[in-house]
């Protein structure tokens, strides 16, 4: 059997379906990250890994930028939790030609996301590889009983998110194109979405402490996979209006340029790094009120209803079905990245 035919996700359950689990583990496979239950505290534990030509190029990102995205990534995964990172692992394969000084420029970017969210940088590991690649272990805590699964969602939640999405996949398309296809000023926002997301921490911190939030998530593979990851966890059915998906004007105005709807990058772009939640009507209005304390905003994009799968509902009230079309690693896109 190949891998293209199950998938990265039925790679993943095919794999994890039976492993043992433990008391302490009050959350396995199947969230942004493990939930562990240790003495009196509730640590965080995920680890995320990027590769060359999957991940980054190296003509398209700096080797500080592929540095603070490597650690950004794994605290986006705690901060969908609800949690703050402490401590680090760091992995690195390197070709045997690589050069050191292009592998202190990358610890040079990691040191300053580090510094950044606040996390301790206590090892990792080196090892020689064909291609390059760097990899983190993150662990984080939670205050025990707070933190904020994938699986909370309820019928008659809204659904929403902490910021416009589409910019880094928009970003990745002006990287990959050689005409300049808008204004500097433009062009520089998306390219940094892209190659320096920034990772959601105050405000997952934010949401945790509401108990009105059901469920969170981050947007790593895009709106239409990750809705449909929760979706599925929460056994619910997700309705995302067409006419709600907040996209950057930098991304807008690249869409209108190149004839390409931007919210195809808003839905199966990826790495756009926001969290993704669900929340009682009646605390919308609060829970916004909190986001704009850290200079967010809080953007509905739907609701949950019983049932299962994702909508998209149209301008017009027809109502498609969105197929999980995020990022799959051995699927690929579901968007056509270079025009
Ligand atoms: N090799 C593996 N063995 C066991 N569990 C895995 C493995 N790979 C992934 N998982 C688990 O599967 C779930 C989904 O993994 P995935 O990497 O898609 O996480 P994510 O947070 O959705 O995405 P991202 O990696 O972009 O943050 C997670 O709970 C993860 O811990
Ligand atoms: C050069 C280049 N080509 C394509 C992409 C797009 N891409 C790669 S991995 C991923 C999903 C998140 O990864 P993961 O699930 O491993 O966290 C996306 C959207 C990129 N970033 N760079
Ligand atoms: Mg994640």
């Amino acid at each position: 059997m190949e891998l293209k035919e199950i998938g990265e996700f039925g790679l993943i359950y095919r794999l994890t379906q039976d492993l043992p689990s433990a008391r302490e583990v009050i959350q396995g496979v199947g969230d942004d990250a493990a939930v562990l239950a240790v003495g009196d505290k509730w640590f965080l534990f995920t680890t995320d890994v990027l590769v060359e030509k999957v991940h980054f190029r190296w003509d398209l990102a700096s080797p500080a930028d592929v540095g603070f995205k490597t650690l950004a990534v794994n605290v986006s995964d705690i901060a969908a939790m609800g949690g703050r990172p402490t401590y680090a692992l760091v992995t690195l394969g390197l070709p045997l030609d690589f050069p050191v000084e292009k592998v202190e420029e990358f610890y040079a970017g990691l040191k300053e996301a580090a510094e950044e969210y606040e996390v301790i940088l206590v090892g990792g590991d080196i090892t020689r590889s064909d291609i390059f690649f760097a990899g983190v272990a993150l662990l984080g805590e939670v205050e025990p009983g707070k933190a904020k699964f994938r699986k909370g969602a309820r019928p008659g939640d809204i659904l929403c998110v902490t910021g416009p999405l589409g910019g880094a996949a928009a970003g990745l398309v002006l990287l990959e194109s050689k005409e300049e296809l808008l204004p500097e000023t433009m062009a520089h926002f998306l390219r940094r979405k892209y190659r320096r997301p920034d990772a959601r921490l105050e405000a997952g911190r934010i949401l945790g402490d509401f108990e009105e939030v059901h469920a969170l998530i981050d947007i790593s593979d895009g709106l239409a996979g990750d809705a449909h990851h929760l979706a599925r966890a929460s056994g619910v059915e997700v309705n995302l209006y067409r006419a709600a998906l907040p996209i950057y004007p930098p991304a807008q105005e690249l869409g209108r340029r190149l004839g390409i709807d931007p919210a195809r990058w808003a839905l199966f772009g990826g790495e756009d790094y926001e969290l993704l939640f669900t929340v009682e009507p009646s605390a919308v209005g609060k829970v916004a009120k909190a986001l704009e304390g850290v200079g967010l905003n809080l953007f509905p994009l739907g609701f949950v209803e019983e049932g299962e799968g994702v909508k998209l509902v149209l301008p017009d009230g027809r109502e498609e079905e969105l197929e999980c079309g995020g990022y799959d690693h051995f699927r690929g896109s579901f968007y056509e990245p270079t025009p």
